[in-house]
């Protein structure tokens, strides 16, 4: 069951001001964490925790001794360098540590005066990867994303007859993810042009992106040990954004039989900030099968996912490219959807990853898979916006984009928000493509 607690509270103010403003993403029902240090000074990364427009240094907020008990040792944890031992300790101390910080992060707390000079705002803050990325995952949980893509890369048979039984995934590349405000080459390789006989190579002409939430691992399993669907998501430390840069063109000639490659695995972008599972407690939703859609297989169906597996989670894109950035524009929204369209829940890709015995490990990311929703404008990737770059964007400033131009930037934003409830919010997802290597 999800309940509520004095956390969630829409009440709850705090005394940093600036997490009280009404579209802050970070108010104090949010709490969530990063890995960060202030920019230019070499400090060392170390942990802290969002709150209004500041970070609470969570090494610096540690050493002061205002946590105890289980939320002591959680706090030294996400005061690491990297939150892998925060991660692996598991729900009741994420719990613990949570309501500690809610309690000394609120108006009138005592621990004011000794936390205020553990903040550090976040105008002057860099950010990290958040975790040592053992493994990533790829899912693949938006049919309607599987249903658009597989039109374009097989128009006989776009939608394969596994989608609606298995949540299907691949093992992607942990090396290469990089965080929030990474620029990247655009990436060179094979591709097949439309009736070429043989392959060409070259920097990519369609290069896209994929919206996508990150999920993060918690405690792991052990090897040869499934996690049955209903102890999933004690094992999901939390939510952020993730872009999938994909090069479309490489991927049509390299992704057969084995999945995509070369095609995705240069660059993925997180955001820094990861808004662990219990501050989006308000925002589940019950989650169902359209009428004729197979149920899901028993280890992937409990009655807990039945009524609370999906989440409702805002999601926006904007492009910004070089001449909107030049001209001081901010970026045009370019697609607008929600998470509760997915398929497949995150308990269901928890349960999917391990049935087998595989072994998950704190600090393992998954993917979403690229989050269309049902209507076209929903839809979280250029390929199907533009059907494929046959209908271009048209931008504000009078440009036109199919796919991305060098110079381009891309942001992901998501956040929660209804009545009854404090909005909360995921921050920024930064990326920005540079012409490809000479
Ligand atoms: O349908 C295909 O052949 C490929 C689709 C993808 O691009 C794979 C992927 O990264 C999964 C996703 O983001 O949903
Ligand atoms: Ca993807
Ligand atoms: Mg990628």
């Amino acid at each position: 069951m999800i309940t509520l607690n004095e956390t969630h509270d829409p009440a709850l103010r705090s005394w940093v001001a600036s997490a009280n403003a009404r579209d802050c993403d970070f108010p104090i029902q949010n709490l969530p964490f990063a890995v960060f240090r202030r920019r230019g000074g070499g400090e060392a990364f170390r942990g802290g925790v969002a709150i209004g427009d500041q970070i609470l240094d969570m090494a610096a907020a540690a050493a002061t001794g205002v946590f105890s008990g289980e939320a002591e040792d959680a706090a030294s944890a996400a005061g690491q360098d990297k939150l892998n031992a925060l991660m692996a300790l598991g729900e009741p101390a994420w719990r613990a540590l949570r309501l500690s910080l809610s309690r000394a992060l609120r108006e009138g707390a005592a621990e004011q005066s000794r936390l205020q000079s553990c903040l550090v705002p976040q105008a002057e803050a860099e950010y990290d990867v958040p975790a040592r990325i053992g493994d990533y995952t790829d899912f693949y949980t938006s049919v309607h994303h599987a249903t658009n893509i597989g039109k374009q890369f097989r128009p006989d048979n776009p939608l394969l007859p596994n989608y609606k039984w298995v949540p299907i995934g691949y093992h992607g590349r942990a090396s290469s993810i990089v965080v929030s405000g990474h620029a990247f080459r655009r990436p060179s390789g094979q591709t097949m042009p439309p009736g070429a006989d043989k392959p060409g190579f070259g920097p990519s002409k369609r290069l896209d992106i994929e919206l996508e939430l990150g999920i993060f691992i918690g405690r792991g399993n052990a090897l040869g040990e499934a996690v049955p669907i209903g102890e999933a998501e004690s094992h999901v430390f939390g939510i952020c954004l993730l872009n999938d840069w994909s090069a479309r063109d490489i991927q049509g000639w390299e992704y057969q039989p084995l999945g995509p490659f070369l095609s995705k695995n240069f660059a993925t972008t997180v955001s820094p900030w990861i808004v662990a599972l219990e501050a989006l407690a308000p925002y589940r939703l019950p989650f169902s099968r359209a009428a004729g859609d197979p149920q899901p297989l028993p280890y992937l169906d409990s009655e807990q996912n039945r009524a609370a597996g999906a989440f409702d989670i805002e999601l926006e894109v904007g492009l910004r490219t070089a001449a909107m950035q030049q001209a001081g524009q901010r970026e045009a929204s370019i697609c607008r959807t929600n998470y509760r369209h997915a398929y497949w829940t995150v308990a269901q890709m928890v349960a999917h990853h391990t049935v087998n015995g595989c072994n998950l490990q704190a600090g393992d990311l998954f993917g979403s898979g690229t989050l269309s929703g049902p209507t076209l404008d929903q839809a979280g990737a250029l390929v199907e916006l533009t059907a494929g770059g046959k209908t271009p964007l048209q931008l504000p400033n009078g440009e036109t984009r199919a796919f991305l131009e060098d110079g381009d930037s891309v942001v992901l934003r998501a956040w929660c928000e209804k009545p009854g409830a404090s909005r909360i919010g995921f921050g920024e997802c930064w990326g920005t493509v540079l012409p490809a290597r000479a």
